[in-house]
């Protein structure tokens, strides 16, 4: 492909993810790879380049744009190279009009930047919400064979963590495919590490999702007690089994749960958990490194949705845990209605209750709890609390 016609399938590409973004379809990272599954004439670098303009003009557009077109103008703005490729040549993009539009910059949706700056967060911060992700791995302290990888990494903040940069085909690794490392943001592996689960406990993993900190609970718990996983998704809760499998770890058994009846399958565990973790559905403006395109689809509806549904689990997860026992809070996003204040409307409807203090090698205290952010910490953006039962 000619420079330009990679600039013009990035241009397609976004028209597509524009329209997903609006209908509630398809993430980019999806169609993106079903656009170069259909089109066999793209090598390898094509592939690299036009994901990478994709993705930038994503980055680059705060709101929804009208077209891929005027998202790529933005990302073209200020840059001649860039804006040369629009030259009309042959697949290539044509020249751009004299009063043609661009789309709007800025980091996110105003109400969203709004909200945001209302949890207080600075203009740096809410810009470093849309730096590339590097890739993290946890390694697996379930294996005990000397670890063997291509590339060293280097230590990352999180006390099993290592970090690579982005891109690197590490599900290729002999000691991914062996178990001896999982792909987690070290952000997210510092979540779990506030379980403080020990081994011999019983915790409930109440949103687990396809696993991710179940195998890290597991590790923490040197495979000695029981961890239910839990979550209201089969597709995504039947990838955790084979996960444990190859991770080694035996210790976790998978629930399914009825959306609106959570507690009905975990009846027999009311007030016998050690801790409970809720590492619950969210916004994610926590992971925009990652998915910058959901800053798009989130609306306020949405939002509020998610609220009412961290409200009714953190309840939920309170009635299974035993008196003295914990309730992890966890979520990936940085907006106060979704933790600080999330958790605060808990305490107050939940005497007894009481916020602990987090004892983690990053983050700083945000209400009754703890925050992580790209900026400050290098991680992706979450909150997380601990709470401690009414013996
Ligand atoms: C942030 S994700 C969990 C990620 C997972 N813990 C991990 O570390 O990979 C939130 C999860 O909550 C699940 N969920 C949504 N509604 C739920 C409900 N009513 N009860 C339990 N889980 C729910 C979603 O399916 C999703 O997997």
């Amino acid at each position: 492909m000619t420079p330009a016609a990679r600039v013009q399938a990035g241009i397609e590409i976004l028209d597509l993810v524009i329209a997903a973004a609006r209908t509630g379809g398809a993430p980019a990272d999806r169609i993106v790879s079903e656009w170069f599954r259909t089109r066999r004439f793209a090598g390898s670098k094509d592939r690299r380049a036009v994901r990478e303009l994709v993705y930038s003009a994503i980055r680059a557009c705060g709101d929804v744009p009208q077209t891929g077109r005027s998202a790529m103008l933005r990302l073209a703005w200020g840059n001649p190279e860039l804006t040369a490729l629009f030259d009309g040549s042959p697949h290539g993009p044509a020249p751009i009009g004299i009063r043609e539009s661009m789309a709007g910059g800025g980091a996110a949706p105003k109400w969203l930047t709004q909200a945001l700056t209302a949890s207080d967060l600075g203009g740096g911060e809410i810009a470093a919400l849309l730096d590339r992700a590097p890739l993290d791995v946890r390694i697996n302290r379930l294996k005990t064979e000397p670890l063997e990888l291509p590339e060293p990494g280097e230590p990352s903040i999180a006390p099993n963590g290592l970090r690579f940069p982005a891109g690197l085909p590490i599900d290729k690794w002999d000691a991914f495919l062996s178990g001896a490392i999982e792909v987690q943001d070290a952000g997210s592996q510092l979540a779990c590490n506030a379980v403080q689960a020990r081994p011999g406990e019983k915790i409930i993993d109440l949103c687990a999702g396809a696993g991710g900190k179940s195998l890290s609970l597991a590790a923490s718990m040197e495979n000695q007690g029981e961890i239910i996983a839990c979550d209201t998704d089969r597709r995504r809760l039947s990838q955790l089994p084979p996960r444990a499998e190859r991770a080694g770890a035996t210790i976790i058994t998978t629930q399914l749960l009825d959306p609106g009846r959570e507690l009905a399958s975990l009846d027999s565990w009311q007030r016998r958990a050690d801790a409970v973790l809720v590492d619950a559905p969210c916004s994610g403006t926590g992971t925009w490194r990652r998915n910058p395109e959901a800053r798009w689809r989130l609306t306020t509806k949405e939002l509020d949705r998610l609220m009412a549904l961290q409200s009714r689990l953190l309840a939920a997860g309170a009635k299974l845990v035993r008196p003295g026992g914990r309730l992890v809070y966890v979520t990936c996003s940085l907006l106060d209605g979704e933790g600080a204040g999330q958790v605060g409307n808990f305490l107050a409807d939940h005497p007894g209750w009481r916020s602990e203090p987090i004892d983690l090698p990053a983050g700083r205290p945000r209400g009754p709890g703890l925050r992580l952010t790209p900026q400050h910490d290098g991680t992706d953006g979450f909150f997380i609390a601990s709470l401690s039962s009414p013996c």
